[in-house]
């Protein structure tokens, strides 16, 4: 819990100095003048209300989420998109009146450092909610009994007060709208500096975009994974999504605007493609799994092969699936590399995404391995044999 914040300020401090050395030491320890700033506070709260607005608008649709333990279901609005859409025509609106967006850039310290702060004391906040909840509602991991490790996992799975879920609302809109925001400032704050925007940072933002825009357009997937499905919404998520992925994932474009790299056309179409290689398989994977959920029978996937299990349910073995456990995992880590690759190969720093995103996709994997053997057992064990690699064809 201390090491996560950590790393994010050394990641940002390493990023702005000069040799921008990811394994060295930060350049300076920073005191508190340069981490606490009500400016920032009042901004980011701003952005944490704006988006909870935008959240309660009215939604193009209503999901129902899985079957909870009670066998109830949860309902979730699906107005991601839309979001995303009304929050870039307010930047829009802001920009054209002159408000000063690249200055965020500027700011992202101390705004990093507020973050950190809200997701303690909201962590904090969901802890004691919990202490009232019913078990029924409680998360199968983060009940331990051990404070600590409760507070860091999460106890409550779905805490909501009405309809407004906290954990869904996190997972996909302040951080998430919040990293492309970032991106979007650094790219400015370049055009202000070097007269217009390098096309490195073009590319990095035009696929961080994509792959954000992807991720709210498609929602409701989100609905099935094992955030939502089986963990309590603890420190780990409320840090993960408010301040590691806007001030972490960001880390290629902050690299960019203080060290400017080199492009050529030739290069960046080869960039190009790898990011749309990657982006073909893990929609092309998502998708496939999602549709098969919805409705087995749908004709784009009825005639993939399955394996039948206990619960009724069927395990594609086939298409996407039949290539490696995790297809959709290998596509979002094609995706990675292509995002640091315009940053050049001078420094390890760009790369920490692909690092990072590796070590925790692996562990993912090996967690998600678990919750199906045990779901499925005997079939479970069928589908590993059959598709015996888990993300890297021949390789792992
Ligand atoms: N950028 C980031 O920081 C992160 C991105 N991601 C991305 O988010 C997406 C969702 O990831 P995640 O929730 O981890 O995992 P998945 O979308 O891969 O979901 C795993 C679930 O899929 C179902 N499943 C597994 N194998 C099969 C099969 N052969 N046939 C049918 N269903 C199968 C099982 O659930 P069931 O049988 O119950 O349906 C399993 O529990 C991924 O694309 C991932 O790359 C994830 C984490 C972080
Ligand atoms: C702080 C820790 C080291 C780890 C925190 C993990 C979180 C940052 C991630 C856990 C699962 C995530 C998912 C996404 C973003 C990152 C977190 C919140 C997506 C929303 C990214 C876009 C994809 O299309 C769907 C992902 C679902 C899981």
């Amino acid at each position: 819990m201390l090491l996560l914040p950590a790393t994010m300020v050394h990641l940002l401090l390493v990023a702005r100095s000069g040799p921008a050395r990811l394994l060295g030491p930060p350049p300076y320890l920073p005191g508190l003048e340069a981490l606490w700033s009500p400016r920032a506070l009042l901004l980011w709260l701003t952005w944490l209300g704006l988006q909870a607005a935008l959240y309660l608008l009215p939604a193009r649709k209503v999901a129902e989420g899985q079957e909870l333990k009670d066998k109830s279901t949860l309902r979730y609005p699906i107005n991601g998109f839309q979001a995303l859409v009304l929050t870039a025509l307010l930047v829009s609106l802001g920009v054209s009146a002159g408000l000063p967006v690249g200055e965020l850039a500027e700011m992202l310290l101390p705004l990093a450092f507020v973050a950190t702060l809200t997701a303690f004391i909201f962590s904090l906040l969901l802890y004691l909610k919990a202490l009232l909840a019913p078990t029924s509602t409680l998360a199968p991991g983060g009940n331990s009994g051990n404070p600590i490790y409760d507070f860091f996992l999460g106890r409550e799975l779905n805490p909501r007060i009405r309809s407004f879920d906290f954990k869904y609302f996190c997972e996909l809109r302040p951080g998430l709208i919040g990293w492309v925001l970032i991106n979007l400032a650094l790219l400015m704050k370049e055009a202000e500096l070097r007269g217009s925007p390098s096309l490195a940072m073009w590319l990095v933002n035009g696929f961080q975009l994509l792959y954000v825009g992807d991720a709210l357009w498609q929602e409701e997937a989100v609905l099935t994974t094992m955030d939502i499905t089986h963990d309590g919404f603890g420190f780990m998520l409320a840090f993960g999504d408010l301040a590691w992925v806007p001030f972490t994932y960001s880390l290629q474009a902050q690299f960019l605007l203080y060290h400017p790299q080199p492009l050529g056309l030739p290069m960046a179409s080869v960039i190009c493609l790898i990011n749309a290689f990657g982006f073909y398989i893990f929609r092309g994977a998502n998708s496939q799994k999602n549709t098969f959920r919805k409705n087995p029978s749908d004709p784009r996937v009825a005639d993939l092969e399955t394996i039948p299990t206990a619960t009724g349910r069927q395990l594609l073995v086939s298409g996407w699936w039949g290539m490696v456990r995790h297809p959709n995992y290998l596509g979002d880590l094609i995706m990675a590399l292509a995002w640091s690759l315009p940053c050049g190969m001078s420094h390890l720093l760009p790369y920490f995404y692909l690092l990072y995103f590796t070590a925790l996709l692996v562990h993912r994997e090996g967690r998600d391995e678990r919750q199906c053997l045990q779901k499925y057992g005997l079939a479970w064990r069928e589908y590993c044999r059959r598709v015996p690699y888990r993300i890297v064809p021949y390789i792992y």
